[in-house]
């Protein structure tokens, strides 16, 4: 696609098609745990099981590609590549392991103008519901977009631990993923970004475009810390719960 066509909005979404890219690469440094985070057992599966399930029980995608580091066998060991593709072509970064799943999604047929959903493995408690969100707000925008949650908290800038100012947040989101951006104008963006950019959004951003922002509506944090392991796994039991749990009298009616 040329630099023309990224800047063109697109204003029909008949042929396109919807592809999951799950970036699954990474070490998982700040996680602490002895390998990666994705594979820990949280709620009696491995963490990335959760993130798989959500996209496997989402209607409308036409893959789902999980691309791991080099060499990387875990989830076909552990049984859990039967209804996804997995790619061993992970990179340094996470733009680098995108930016090389969305190589082999073209592999897997994917078309220039269809749209690819990326997420972070480590987001496992992502929802059907929540992907279905991002896919109907973003399906007929012509820029594409990502789930991101509006600031809780008054926002610092430190300096030097100290308090240097206290900034307006009611404009302030924070990015979480699925983000979802057509196939090619994503590749172009990425490529010009290089391999340092956090998210797709950023990359995107760079070209002069503005992705919507859909509030998702439920946790999604992204397990990074210790205690998020923990954090999850009780949402992750709450919710299996909740569907556990017999109906009342008015919801069964
Ligand atoms: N080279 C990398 C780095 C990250 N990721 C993936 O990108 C997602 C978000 O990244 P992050 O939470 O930062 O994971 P890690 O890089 O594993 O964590 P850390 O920075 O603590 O090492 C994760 O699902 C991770 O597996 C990836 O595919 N390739
Ligand atoms: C993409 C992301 O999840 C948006 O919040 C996040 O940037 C990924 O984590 P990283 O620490 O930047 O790799």
């Amino acid at each position: 696609m040329t630099d023309t066509a990224l800047h063109q909005p697109h204003t029909s979404s008949t042929a396109a098609r919807f592809w999951a890219l799950i970036p699954c690469a990474g070490a998982g440094a700040r996680a602490g745990a002895t390998g990666p985070k994705q594979y820990q057992a949280l709620a009696g599966r491995p963490l990335v099981a959760h993130t798989l399930a959500a996209f496997a029980a989402t209607p409308g995608l036409a893959g789902i590609l999980v691309v791991v580091a080099p060499g990387d066998t875990t989830l076909e060991d552990q049984g859990l590549a039967e209804s996804v593709h997995v790619a061993d072509c992970g990179g340094a970064s996470r733009a680098a392991s995108v930016g090389a799943g969305l190589g082999v999604l073209h592999t897997l047929g994917a078309q220039p103008q269809d749209w690819v959903l990326v997420h972070d493995a480590a987001r496992c408690l992502i929802t059907p519901a929540q992907i279905q969100r991002l896919m109907a707000a973003c399906a007929d925008d012509a820029v594409g977009g990502l789930l991101a949650q509006p600031l809780a908290d008054t926002l610092k800038v430190g300096t030097a631990g100290r308090v240097s100012a206290t900034l307006e947040r009611s404009d302030k989101w924070l990015a979480q993923t699925p983000q979802m951006f057509r196939l090619a104008p994503l590749q172009q963006a990425l490529q010009a970004s290089g391999p340092g950019v956090t998210d797709e959004a950023s990359a995107i951003e760079a070209q002069g475009l503005q992705p919507l922002l859909v509030a998702p509506e439920g946790a999604n944090f992204k397990v990074t810390y210790p205690d998020d392991f923990a954090l999850a796994e009780a949402v992750l039991r709450a919710r299996q719960a909740a569907l556990a749990a017999p109906a009342t009298p008015r919801e069964a009616a």
